[in-house]
């Protein structure tokens, strides 16, 4: 397994919490715990610190995803999921949760509250036309295949 390098620093919210790690030995994303103590009431939404930031290597993002059994269990998803860390960003990687459950949500520092996972960046060159070239589908989407 080729792993990326990914420079971090802790932030002064974070100096005594466990960085992001794997879980198990093939687990797709790392981990992260929240930096503070906080509740989500039902439907709303936060920014929930993390303590550290990173620097991406060039052609790299960092996608931030739910965790499935804050999902099932609570209804706590990350709202703008996948989020995106640009390999630009220097400030602190956030957690956007949400909390889509009927109860208040409470988060205890050091909490699981995401996980991490590194993706290759495609950059797109636009090339603006006159005319797309004609296909089968057309204009036809959302549904119109049928359910
Ligand atoms: O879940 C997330 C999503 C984003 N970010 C940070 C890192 C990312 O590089 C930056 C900008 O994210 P994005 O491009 O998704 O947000 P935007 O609304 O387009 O903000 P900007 O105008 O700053 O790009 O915010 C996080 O910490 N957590
Ligand atoms: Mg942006």
């Amino acid at each position: 397994m080729t792993a990326i390098r990914i420079a971090l620093k802790r932030l002064p919210n974070g100096a005594d919490l466990p960085l992001p790690a794997y879980a198990t030995a093939g687990a797709a994303g790392m981990d992260v715990v929240s930096a503070e103590t906080c509740e989500i009431r039902a439907g709303e939404r936060r920014a929930v610190a993390t303590g550290f930031a990173l620097a991406i290597p060039d052609g790299y993002e960092v996608q931030v995803r739910p965790r499935s059994g804050l999902a099932l269990k609570h209804g706590v998803t990350c709202l703008n999921t996948p989020g995106t860390i640009d390999s630009d960003y220097r400030g602190e990687v956030k957690v956007i949760l949400a909390n889509l459950g009927a109860e208040t949500f409470t988060i205890a520092r050091g909490d699981r509250i995401a996980q991490l996972v590194p993706a290759p960046v495609l950059r797109a060159e636009l090339a603006e036309v006159d005319d797309l070239d004609a296909t089968a589908r057309g204009d036809g989407g959302f549904g119109s295949t049928g359910r």
